[in-house]
């Protein structure tokens, strides 16, 4: 049986850093706070919503939620992030994806200001990723696989990684951040056939799931002392968390990431320490241009 590698330690040791530096802002004046824009009631939001609202507390991150029905206009939608780029005493936003179909993805991250763009959804935040620059935000999920990783020492250096799904949201940006630290990287994706797929991904030595799809990563996908990080957040006909990887099939695997537990709860660590990043910069901008000491 594979062993689990849990998120919950990792998420632990970050949040107590968030911590500590929200304390030090609040000394200062500064409340760090987290905007969360959700619209209609996806269960995956959901759940990431309730794990934010734990992890917030814990960290000492303030959130404010705007709750839309899943028929909002666009026009509403853009008003209130305008109204939240306007807004100084909110550092971050979290804008749930994917949007409600009436509304153009593009539209709503074009309108959110970079700079309060925690989840990495702006063009500018994923160019960064993609140059290695260092500007902007990582998408949470795909900065809480390189944590997880970096967490239980476990090198990407000449390894071979096989991402499956190739989504703005984690696919591309994760495959962009293990390439980064010297990985051969393979993304697979619904075109690439089911053969080769399988081929692919045994052939990895770390496996990043991200394809959306309960319990398809089985023994035809794994190979003994595999890592794997399960990215997919599933919820299966008893109304049950699932991931991507069926736990047991794939047991041949070394280490495997839990759902719930596992790169979920990392995720929400690493949206409040990026909130923390963002109230922080936004004061030594203050700072710079004299307004506060
Ligand atoms: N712009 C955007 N970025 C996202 O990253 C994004 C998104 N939209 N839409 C929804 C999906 C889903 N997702 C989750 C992240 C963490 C947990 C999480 O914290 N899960 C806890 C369990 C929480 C609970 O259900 O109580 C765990 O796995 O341990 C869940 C789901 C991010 N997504």
């Amino acid at each position: 049986m594979a062993q689990r590698l849990e998120g919950k330690q990792v998420a632990e040791a970050i949040t107590q850093r968030v911590r500590e530096k929200s304390e030090a802002l609040r000394k200062r004046g500064v409340v760090p706070t987290l905007a969360i824009v959700r619209a209609g009631e996806n269960p995956s939001d959901l759940s990431y919503e309730r794990g934010a609202m734990k992890r917030a507390e814990k960290a000492g991150i303030e959130v404010k939620r705007f709750l839309f029905e899943e028929t909002v206009s666009q026009e509403t939608l853009l008003a209130e992030i305008d109204k939240i780029n306007r807004d100084d005493g909110i550092h971050g936003a979290l804008i749930f994806r994917p949007l409600p179909q009436q509304i153009d993805d593009g539209a709503v991250r074009a309108a959110l200001l970079p700079r309060k763009d925690v989840d990495g959804i702006t063009e500018g935040s994923l160019a960064g990723i993609f140059t290695g620059s260092g500007n902007g935000f990582a998408p949470c999920t795909a900065r809480a696989c390189m944590e997880i990783l970096d967490h239980y020492k476990i090198q990407l250096r000449g390894k071979r990684v096989a991402v499956l799904g190739r989504s703005l949201v984690i696919g591309k940006p994760v495959s962009m951040m293990a390439l980064a630290k010297n990985a051969t990287v393979t993304i697979c994706h619904s075109r690439t056939g089911d053969e080769a797929m399988r081929n692919i991904c045994r052939e990895s030595d770390i496996l990043i799931a991200a394809a959306g799809q309960a319990g398809m990563v089985d023994e035809g996908y794994v190979r003994e002392g595999q890592v794997i990080l399960d990215v997919g957040i599933n919820v299966d006909e008893e109304g049950r968390l699932c991931g991507d990887v069926d736990f047991e099939r794939a047991g041949a695997a070394g280490y495997i990431t839990p759902v719930p537990g596992g790169i979920g709860a990392v995720t929400t660590a690493v949206l409040m320490q990026q909130t923390a990043e963002a109230a922080e910069m936004a004061r030594t901008a203050k700072a710079a241009a004299g307004l506060v000491e």
